[in-house]
């Protein structure tokens, strides 16, 4: 695509399945889109779906995560742009956690630009597999820091979030307790996004306050590292290998490293950014007014708000977390584990593995039945509940008389899940827009229930990848002399396009559903299998 812009800005983003990256220009027009994905490009670390699951324990190989940088990396030496680029930010999944060695440390810092990253790093991590946000094997550290906060309401409180099992300060706590000899052998401790800064910036970089907020590590409103939950969670030692304080968005964090200017053509004056999370770049990438919500359907499905100063209060099921830009903002999130995999397992059952079929079945509305379906296929987040049940007329069933139902039904289930508890986190707020992004909104069919759900309509931003172009956008924000977000938003913002309008009679029709939607998953709460 041609362009005039001398100043190019580059925005990565290492999510569950693939490493992205996005390229704007100065006046924010995606010039390049590049990606590799785990499964298909880097087989060979026998990863499915990016990840490696061991019953409720999920890792990821930290190499892989290295190795797709490096080919990355060599797809865009390909591009004309790499010497233009003033500046690179980015995101990861939150919450998952890289063991670095003294050996590795020490590597980092003295990278030879005739090798790649994989083969200087292959021996740099104490611990090869990363835990990932998928993990749902730190129940017993999660109670033990409530228990020491006080309660789930008072950690929330003082973190933004109750105890989740895939916290990274939960994570680190089960690796104290039951890996001693690893953790002693653990010089740092990185985030996924702090750890792609660090492999660019030659040096460990800082976690920024949005990616604390998912640790349960950091106070929530003085932004600093918690002492007392450092010292519950990793004992004397957790405070070192944390290392540094968390940044603000904006902060810079170094040039990029002396190796990507030989080896890759980087310029030395290229600055690194703090990375943040992925879904708070999705937010930056948004540019949100009042009343916008972000529904991402990636891996996880996630629903995002932007809530100002005063308009915040944690919740037992919603995360509070530090907005990347707004110092005194926040950011509203419900997270769910069984988003786009538990669809496509849906698909695999009863569409036979193909989108199109999928979607005939979401447009077959006929309602021969009043059927409800909870799909917990993944141990759930919120709520924390397992295994997949279905309802016919008021009733437990197996299966549906008609099993093609589960299509739509998995659908409405987890829409409507979303919009009661979008409603409890913003005291019933109302909603003008919903902004999807994600892979699954690639589907209007999906979007379409999505906004009948409710009731409002859905649009969506030009570009593949919203995380790689907030990093883009956090990226130019760090280079401003006068750091306004919205002075830089504006002129260059290109208006979402809409998708679909909610069709009226369908939101009629689940706006009665709600009060049998809460009773029924009280129902599967209630189930002991399900504990
Ligand atoms: N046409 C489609 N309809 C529904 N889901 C889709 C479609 N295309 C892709 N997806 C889903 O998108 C998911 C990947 O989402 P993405 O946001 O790229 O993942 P990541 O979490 O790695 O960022 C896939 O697992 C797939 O289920
Ligand atoms: O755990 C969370 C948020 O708390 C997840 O949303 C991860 O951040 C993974 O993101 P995707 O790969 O699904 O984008």
């Amino acid at each position: 695509m041609p362009t005039k812009s001398d100043s190019y800005y580059l925005g990565l983003d290492l999510s569950t399945q693939q490493l992205k990256c996005t390229l704007i220009d100065q006046d924010h027009s995606i010039v390049l889109e590049e990606a590799v994905n785990f499964d298909n490009d880097l087989p060979e670390f026998g990863i499915r779906h990016g990840a490696i699951q061991n019953g409720n324990v999920v890792t990821s190989p930290t190499l892989m995560w290295v190795k797709a940088l490096d080919i990355l990396l060599s797809k865009l030496e390909k591009s004309r742009y790499i010497g233009k680029i003033k500046a690179i930010s980015g995101a990861g999944q939150q919450h998952g956690s890289v063991y670095w060695s003294q050996h590795g440390i020490e590597k980092l810092g003295h990278l030879d630009p005739r090798l790649t990253l994989t083969e200087q790093l292959k021996d740099g991590f104490s611990i090869e597999q990363s835990p990932i946000w998928q993990d749902a094997s730190t129940t017993r550290e999660c109670r033990a820091l409530e228990e020491f906060c006080g309660g789930p309401e008072a950690l929330a409180k003082r973190t933004g979030s109750k105890a989740y099992e895939r916290f990274t300060g939960n994570q680190i706590a089960k690796i104290y307790a039951e890996s001693g000899e690893k953790y002693n052998e653990t010089s740092h401790i990185s985030l996924v996004s702090s750890f792609l800064a660090s492999l660019l910036v030659g040096k460990l970089a800082p976690v920024d306050s949005a990616e604390g907020s998912g640790t349960n590590l950091m106070n929530i409103k003085t932004h600093r590292w918690d002492e007392q939950l450092l010292q519950k969670c990793g004992g004397d030692q957790l405070s070192k290998k944390l290392a540094l304080e968390p940044v603000e968005g904006g902060d810079v964090v170094g040039k990029v490293d002396g190796y990507y200017q030989k080896r890759y053509g980087f310029s030395p004056e290229c600055k690194i950014l703090p990375f943040t999370g992925d879904n708070s770049a999705t937010l930056v990438s948004m540019n949100l007014n009042q009343g916008d919500c972000v529904i991402s359907l990636g891996t996880s499905d996630t629903v995002l708000v932007y809530l100002k100063q005063g308009e915040a209060e944690p919740t037992t099921e919603s995360h509070l977390m530090a907005h990347p830009i707004d110092t005194t903002g926040f950011m509203g999130m419900l997270c769910y584990k069984n988003g786009s995999l538990t669809r496509q397992h849906i698909r695999d059952l009863y569409a036979s593995h193909d989108w199109d079929s999928f979607n005939k079945h979401i447009q077959n509305k006929a309602r021969n039945t009043d059927a409800f379906g909870f799909y917990y296929w993944m141990q759930e987040i919120i709520p924390f509940a397992k295994g997949i049940y279905r309802f016919e007329n008021g009733k437990q069933v197996q299966e549906f008389s008609d099993p093609s139902i589960n299509v739509r039904a998995i659908l409405e289930s987890q829409f409507l899940s979303m919009r009661i508890r979008l409603g409890r986190m913003t005291h019933d707020g109302k909603m003008k827009r919903l902004l999807a992004t994600g892979g699954a909104a690639a589907n209007p069919h999906i979007l379409q229930v999505l906004s009948d759900v409710f009731g409002v309509p859905v649009y969506k931003q030009k570009g593949m990848n919203s995380a790689s172009l907030g990093g883009a956008l956090l990226a130019k924000y760090g280079t401003l002399d006068k750091r306004s977000f919205e002075d830089m938003m504006k002129n260059h913002t290109t208006e979402p396009e809409l998708v679909c309008n909610p069709d009226s009679k369908e939101t009629a029709y689940y706006d009665t559903k709600l009060e049998e939607y809460i009773r029924l998953e009280s129902v599967v709460l209630a189930d002991k299998a399900n504990v």
